[in-house]
């Protein structure tokens, strides 16, 4: 799909130059929190995001790097900028992954989500707004220039969530 961004992988700390947004991908938060750690990549992005500069949306394993709180694995690596309060594999093994529709804020009819191994949204703090919820949790939110999904958009051939992010990037 063309949304008329320009777009370009993100490894290293020289790679965020001249970007107006990140997306950090689903994957295996471990390992992306470890590996943003030793490039170099994690300071790059506080710095950015600290002064305002770069939209940031995580999806899945990259909403657990912007997390601020991990109860359950509170010494993993990750930016924690994100004032919200995650589970990891929180939807047990039997239902795992799941695909459900939800509805959005903003968006005028619902969104098909795949959530695959997902997060939960334990606590969102004040300055979150939550966009999007399944059942009673939260399953989208934005706080600032910040968004998290603990699904994958991605999945769907649908773009509107992408159309969003883009808002904020272009800010
Ligand atoms: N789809 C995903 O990104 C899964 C996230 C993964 N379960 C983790 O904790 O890192």
């Amino acid at each position: 799909m063309d949304l008329g961004a320009e777009v370009r992988e993100v490894r290293l700390p020289q790679d965020l130059e001249g970007l107006q947004g990140l997306v950090v991908p689903g994957g295996e938060s471990t390992t992306i929190g470890l590996l943003a750690r030793e490039y170099g990549l994690e300071e790059a992005v506080r710095q950015r995001v600290e002064r305002g500069d770069l939209a940031v949306w995580g999806t899945c394993a990259g909403a657990i790097w912007l997390a601020r709180e991990l109860p359950h694995h509170p010494a993993q690596p990750r930016l924690g900028v994100l004032d919200v309060a995650l589970e990891r594999n929180a939807y047990g093994r039997q239902v795992d992954s799941f695909e459900e529709d939800v509805e959005v804020r903003g968006l005028d009819s619902p969104f098909h989500a795949f959530f695959i191994r997902a997060p939960r949204i334990l606590r969102t703090g004040p300055g979150v707004e939550v966009l999007a919820r399944w059942g009673d949790e939260p399953v989208l939110v934005r706080s600032g220039r910040l968004m998290a999904s603990t699904f994958h958009p991605e999945l769907s051939g649908d773009s509107r969530i992408h159309r969003m992010f883009l808002e904020l990037a272009r800010g």
